[in-house]
């Protein structure tokens, strides 16, 4: 599936071994552009570089908000705009990379009907930074009958091997949306039977930020201290839980929004209640997720901004039944952890390795997702 287009100046990604490549993304919670270097043949994590921040200005926020659910027309259009501008600035200091593995940023995601569309040309970016780009990861797993998403958990099971794990652990990413791998690191491919399982949970940090910014103009809830001085309303919970997406065996996915209307549940409940029943959603959301695990993992190590609200941490150590930790316990950086997914991912695509397979997606078979864009005047040697 992978395009190479034009080729006329020396690049690197065609040698064997090893490649620093630096990985970008714009998550669902549109804070802004984390980018972060990793050093891989595609299989093993050799070493993680440096990484930055760009975040998105409150113009720039709207701008791309205007396109969530939207698949073409102007919003789409104007929101493409900002997210390769961002990601030019956000990219430009990475001149001592081999490529770029850049996600651009999700509009909307509907995998059994209308597709998935991350927003953002590589192939213009490949002209811009004068460097391969590897991009587009979601259509080829979805062509093929997957979910597109998640696809961080290849990048998962190598942490795990980097790290020295043996046993099953579970990453969980609490970014707007939550979404858990389960990982046996004992089995040394990610594609093999067994090795992964991976889904989205339920929302994580898009309704508190919604709710947040609706009633009190703030982005989020710092530190869960809102939610600190709430009451979770149970019933609204329990009728959270009833939504048909929990019972549903995994691989499955979930677009930002498709949990909409967990806000209205909230609408009559006080700023800290409903903040406080926000949260608690996302860890029962979780909680319910840790029972389609094939073995209950030693560790559930958590990775994304939700990790830095201990309020949702409590929770989620109260109601899953193994320790709960943030991923830092095991040496990598919970900030970046995307970032450098693909990173990695934009190595294999580059070596012809698969990005997905059944068990984290649900594709028909193991698939190399992404398309690589050489800049123009570019050759590979
Ligand atoms: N100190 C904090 N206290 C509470 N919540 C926080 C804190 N820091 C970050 N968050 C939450 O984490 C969110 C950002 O998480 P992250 O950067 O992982 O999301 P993302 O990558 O955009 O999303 P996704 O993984 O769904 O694509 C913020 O919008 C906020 O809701
Ligand atoms: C369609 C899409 O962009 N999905 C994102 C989103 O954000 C979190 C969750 O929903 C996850 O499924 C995915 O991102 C991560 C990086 C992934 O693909 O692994």
């Amino acid at each position: 599936m992978n395009k190479a287009q034009g080729a006329r100046t020396p690049t690197r990604i065609a040698k064997t071994g090893p490649l620093r490549a630096a990985g970008a993304m714009s998550g669902t919670s549109l804070d802004g552009v984390d980018v972060a270097v990793i050093e891989t043949d595609g299989r093993d994590i050799m070493s993680f570089g440096t990484s930055s921040y760009r975040s998105y200005s409150a113009e720039e926020r709207r701008t791309i908000a205007a396109g969530f659910g939207k698949w073409s027309g102007p919003e789409v259009a104007a929101a493409t705009q900002v997210v390769e501008a961002a990601h030019i600035d956000a990219l430009g200091a990475y001149t001592d990379v081999d490529l770029i593995g850049f996600h651009g940023q999700t509009l909307a995601h509907a995998p059994r009907m209308q597709g998935t569309l991350q927003v953002g040309d590589g192939a213009a970016l490949a002209d811009h930074l004068g460097l391969p780009v590897v991009w587009d990861f979601r259509s080829a797993d979805v062509h093929l009958g997957g979910e597109g998403a998640p696809l961080a958990p290849f990048f998962h099971h190598a942490c795990a091997r980097y790290a020295g794990l043996t046993g099953p652990v579970a990453f969980l990413n609490l970014g707007g949306v939550g979404n858990l791998t389960w990982v046996d690191p004992a089995i040394p491919l990610p594609e093999a039977e067994g090795a992964l399982l991976a889904f989205d949970t339920g929302p994580a940090n898009a309704p508190i930020n919604d709710l947040m910014q609706a009633r009190l103009g703030l982005p989020f809830d710092e530190g869960g201290k809102t939610a600190s001085r709430g009451q979770v309303e149970t019933g609204a919970l329990e009728l959270f839980l009833a939504e048909p997406y929990f019972a549903r065996m995994p691989p499955k996915s979930l677009d930002r929004n498709d949990f909409d209307e967990m806000v209205a549940l909230v609408t009559e409940l006080s700023d800290a209640d409903a903040a406080a029943t926000l949260t608690a959603m996302c860890a029962a959301g979780v909680a319910e997720a840790m029972q389609h695990c094939p073995r209950l993992p030693d560790r559930v190590l958590v990775t994304g901004g939700g990790r830095h609200n201990p309020v949702l941490m409590k929770m989620l150590s109260v109601s899953l039944d193994c320790p709960v930790m943030p991923i830092e316990e095991i040496g990598l950086d919970g900030d970046m952890l995307e970032a450098q997914a693909f990173g990695y991912l934009a190595v294999r695509v580059a070596r012809g390795l698969p990005t997905s397979c059944p068990g984290t997606t649900g594709v028909r078979a193991a698939v190399g997702g992404g398309t690589v864009s050489m800049p123009t005047e570019a050759i590979s040697v």
